[in-house]
């Protein structure tokens, strides 16, 4: 027999208790809708090493109260750096540190996962989070949305979120079919103590090593820049069979695409043992972000490919964005809310995940001219202004005006 839980206080529910639904949690709360969180996991542990948080999304921190306490555990970058990932030589160097937090208004963060979600969840309230709640399906009923979870419960809710992921079975629900196309890239994450890479120079920055077989991505991590988080990517596999997005590997499948590249790299992507490989997929912009009273978040909405390192600070932006329709309209009737929130960030999300595709492009270049004419444009460019202040600079607290009509795709 299916039993009815319910909700108390409020008719709002976020499926996922991730980095987006936990800060839309603290979004809403501070517009007074109180929110359930329903997360899968049966406790809050997030796998997948750090992540960047930049401007565009840690200004939202101190509106949300929780800036002080990231900043605590987190690492403001001090410069932006490119190099020849064989040679080492540097192609582009932008400082971050003091002049981004004045740029900007806030910390280009550097935090280890967990930890980020350790501040959010406290700030949440675990009373508001019930975990080891998978959910399974969505049906509408009259007014009600039936959420079905994997214990053979159900649950009742007048407003959902899917806060639920890259492989949102609520986005599934909305567009009918799985939507996820591979890139054609994979990678391996770790993190290491900074004082092992003692090959390492500007430890405490956040480094691209690129070449035409691969690239590394890193950045200092953790209150003091402690430690190290890298993703490198690979061009492999060339197709993705497996169902999972994260599969089991050999620890030497990661050399493959670093043989013979500089000391600081092989010494990073070898000071772990690793033993999976991460699928990066794609997903297509969707044309729609809502059906009935549910609609769509973060990665869920619009999962990019890492290579801006932009996932996160989305899904963050699209908290402000969601709070402030729903609290402006109307809980009961939330149709011109899900629509107002779309209209707003669609086409800002869209031009993030285009230029997240690019970027990998222009990280991985054969030898040859195509290198050579990139290296001399990365010489040249101030990559702070010329190439994120588009991105970090973005207040997503004012309504741009920009509607998605404008953009072809
Ligand atoms: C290799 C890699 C590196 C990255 N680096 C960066 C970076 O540096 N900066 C950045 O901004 N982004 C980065 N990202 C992207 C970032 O991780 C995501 O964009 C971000 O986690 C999205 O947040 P979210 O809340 O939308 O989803 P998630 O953080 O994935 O949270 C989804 C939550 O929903 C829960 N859930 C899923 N299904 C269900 C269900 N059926 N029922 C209940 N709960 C469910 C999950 O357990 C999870 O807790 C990276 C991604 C990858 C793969």
């Amino acid at each position: 027999m299916t039993t009815q839980q319910t909700v108390p206080h409020t008719d709002v529910v976020i499926i996922g208790a991730g980095i987006g639904g936990l800060t839309l949690a603290l979004a809403l709360r501070e517009r007074g809708i109180q929110a359930t969180l329903l997360e899968r996991t049966s406790e809050l542990r997030e796998v997948g090493a750090a992540v960047a948080l930049s401007a565009n999304a840690t200004n939202l921190y101190h509106r949300y109260g929780v800036y002080d306490a990231l900043d605590e555990v987190s690492w403001p970058q001090t410069d932006l750096v490119f190099r020849d990932g064989r040679t080492g030589a540097t192609l582009a160097r932008t400082p971050v540190g003091e002049s981004y937090k004045e740029r900007f208004g806030a910390d280009y963060w550097g935090i280890h996962r967990a930890e980020l979600q350790r501040v959010l969840s406290g700030a949440v309230g675990m009373d508001s989070i019930r975990l080891s709640h998978k959910v399974t399906g969505l049906r509408e009923e009259d007014d009600r949305v039936l959420i079905d979870l994997a214990d053979g419960s159900q649950l009742s809710a007048g407003v959902v979120v899917g806060a639920d992921g890259a492989r949102s079975i609520v986005r599934k629900w909305i567009v009918g079919h799985d939507d996820a196309i591979y890139s054609g890239r994979s990678g391996f994450r770790g993190i290491v103590p900074t004082e092992q890479l003692t090959e390492l120079p500007d430890p405490r920055a956040i480094q691209f090593w690129v070449g035409p077989t691969g690239h590394l991505l890193h950045y200092a991590i953790g209150g003091q820049g402690e430690d190290v988080n890298f993703l490198a990517v690979t061009r492999t596999p060339a197709q993705w069979t497996a169902q999972d997005w994260v599969v089991a590997a050999e620890d030497r499948e990661k050399f493959a695409a670093f043989a013979g590249w500089h000391p600081a790299v092989t010494q990073m992507v070898g000071a772990v043992d690793i033993d999976q490989r991460w699928a990066l997929m794609r997903r297509p912009p969707l044309r729609t972000w809502h059906r009935g009273r549910v609609v769509l978040l973060g990665d869920a909405a619009h999962a990019l490919v890492p290579h801006h390192g932009q996932g996160a600070n989305q899904s963050i932006e699209d908290t402000y964005v969601l709070a402030e329709e729903l609290a402006r309209g109307d809980l009961n009737n939330p149709t011109a809310a899900f629509e107002a929130y779309e209209a707003r960030r669609k086409l800002r999300t869209r031009g993030v995940q285009f230029a997240s595709w690019q970027v990998a492009e222009a990280l991985q270049v054969p030898d040859g001219p195509e290198a050579d004419a990139r290296n001399a444009a990365m010489a040249e460019t101030d990559f702070i202004e010329d190439k994120l202040a588009w991105i970090h600079g973005y207040d997503p607290t004012v309504d741009q005006g920009l509607r998605p009509g404008a953009l072809v795709g």
